[in-house]
């Protein structure tokens, strides 16, 4: 579904608008955007990540842009491209402070006017898919989120969940968010389906499994995959065998 952009705003040519949400912290939701993003543009698509999670801007870490800085141009701010083909684009609040650790205490009318700002105010140029990176819950900032993407129709929302009953509870509560605010739910994630030993690849599922794939059976939405928690493949290992790295994706 293509963006609608009535004022022909900055995001009058990015294509496709892409939540993600997660009812709980913690539970990877910044990862799954992450890697989203990442499959999109080894699909051949032009990519970029809006990270609206104010208090906890982890993705500029996920994709080692840190050091990076926005700057400002007619259309508003450029952001940062990730790598040289400039093929990912990435802004984030992260950008803004001074230093990273900076921790951002503001208030709800303070919140919306960033999430507003950066909304509307970053040249992100022609994008197939912009991906919605959104702090944890159903807060103010979350109805600031979608307020501002309603006008240019975004296709929906992937919701992140871990396997356990106390995740998949709180990614309910999220399936009902959706639907109060008229946003398409995409479908479900599970992430940490599992536990891959670093050593000998072996799958435990210490966090239980199949909660997402059955909220998503139950809810009537599409169950997208799950993801297994991986860890790089420490130095204490003495098998040959290779482990994946954090946050590879097994979608079915
Ligand atoms: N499948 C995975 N395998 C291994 N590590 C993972 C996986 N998914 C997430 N992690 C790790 O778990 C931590 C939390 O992940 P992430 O920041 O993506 O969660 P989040 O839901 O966005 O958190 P927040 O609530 O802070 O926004 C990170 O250190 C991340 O690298
Ligand atoms: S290698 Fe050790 S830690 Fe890994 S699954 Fe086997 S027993 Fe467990």
């Amino acid at each position: 579904m293509a963006a609608a952009a009535q004022d022909g705003g900055n995001l009058a040519n990015v294509h496709h608008i892409l939540l993600v949400l997660s009812g709980k912290g913690g539970v990877g939701k910044s990862t799954i955007a992450t890697q989203i993003a990442l499959a999109l543009r080894l699909a051949g698509k032009k990519v970029g990540i809006l990270d609206v999670d104010l208090c906890g801007p982890s993705i500029p870490r996920m994709l080692n842009a840190m050091n990076k800085e926005v700057h400002q141009c007619d259309g508003g701010w450029v952001p940062v491209y990730v790598d040289q083909e400039k093929t990912i684009s990435l802004m984030s609040i992260g950008f803004l402070l001074e230093k990273p650790d900076d921790a951002v205490v503001w208030r709800g009318p303070k919140k919306n006017a960033m999430i507003n700002q950066f909304v509307n105010d970053v040249a992100w140029g022609e994008l197939d898919f912009l991906i919605v990176d959104t702090p944890p819950g159903t807060s103010d900032e979350h109805i600031s989120t979608v307020n501002a993407l309603q006008p240019y129709n975004p296709m929906g929302a992937v919701l992140v969940t871990t396997p356990q009953a106390v995740a998949v509870g709180d990614v309910r509560r999220e399936l009902t968010f959706c639907k109060k605010v008229g946003l398409p739910v995409v479908g479900i994630v599970e992430n940490m389906s599992g536990f891959v030993c670093p050593t000998c690849s072996e799958c435990t599922n210490i966090f239980s499994k199949g909660g997402g794939e059955e909220l998503a059976r139950h809810s009537g939405v599409p169950f997208l995959g799950r993801c297994r928690h991986l860890l790089e493949k420490r130095s204490y290992c003495r098998s040959g065998l290779r482990a994946g790295s954090a946050g590879e994706m097994s979608f079915r």
